[in-house]
């Protein structure tokens, strides 16, 4: 591991817990194939949101019980948005769309070109009023950070201000990307994994996720 760990860089949470370790091991293993890839990152997904969501803002509803009135805690604000960094970023949505099936989806395209590793734009479609409401952006994969620090760009033109990075893997490189980028947005992992390659891959890493969600190449 490098210099870089939950306490030096307090914008960033590691999602510490033996479930998701242990399937997070499995994901990362050469041999596991594309229908258990797709199924373990649902599951991840799902521990993810757990606590991706722990400082929701909260208020009080006055309901009737069978027994009695009473002011029940109810989450507060409008619905929240879901984005989803395609195409891998749908592998973490489905999962949190089962937790969260209130709230609103929002879709950024982007493909990172292999030689310059820049991302390059196709797709961009957000909910309304993105000001008023909390936004997770999704994206497994947090190498460079040039994917996420320009999909945040986008969310916050379009007014986005309360935005948390939800991801899988995240390099030390891009955290601190998007530390200077986007030092307002907390991004959460699973892993902070050691270093990014030659080639931009994170190592160790997983490989190229989408082309292990979808079985592509
Ligand atoms: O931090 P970065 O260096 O920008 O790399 C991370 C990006 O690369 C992957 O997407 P990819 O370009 O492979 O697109 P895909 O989801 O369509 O496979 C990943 O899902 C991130 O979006
Ligand atoms: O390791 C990496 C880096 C970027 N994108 C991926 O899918 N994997
Ligand atoms: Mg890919």
């Amino acid at each position: 591991m490098t210099e870089h760990t939950a306490e030096t860089v307090p914008h960033l949470t590691v999602v510490d817990h033996p479930l998701v370790a242990h399937k997070l091991s499995m994901m990362r293993r050469t041999e596991t194939s594309t229908a258990v890839f797709r199924q373990l990152l649902r599951e991840i997904s799902q521990l993810l949101a757990y606590e991706v969501t722990r400082d929701l803002p909260m208020t009080t509803e006055r309901i009737q019980t069978p027994i009695c009135e009473w002011d029940a805690p109810v989450l507060e604000g409008r619905k929240l948005a879901l984005v989803s960094i395609l195409r891998a970023g749908n592998g973490l949505l489905d999962g949190i769309l089962e937790l969260i099936p209130g709230a609103r989806v929002g879709f950024v395209g982007l493909y990172r070109d292999p030689v310059t590793l820049k991302p390059v734009q196709y797709y961009c479609k957000l909910p309304s009023e993105m000001g008023e409401r909390v936004t997770i952006a999704v994206d497994p994969m947090l190498a460079t950070g040039n994917s996420s620090a320009a999909a945040v760009d986008l969310l916050k033109e379009a007014g986005a201000k309360n935005i948390i990075f939800l991801c899988l893997l995240a390099a030390p490189e891009g955290v601190a990307r998007m530390k200077e980028a986007h030092p307002d947005v907390r991004v959460v992992t699973a892993s902070l994994d050691e270093r990014l390659d030659e080639k931009g891959y994170i190592v160790p890493g997983l490989g190229d996720a989408g082309d292990r969600m979808f079985g592509t190449k």
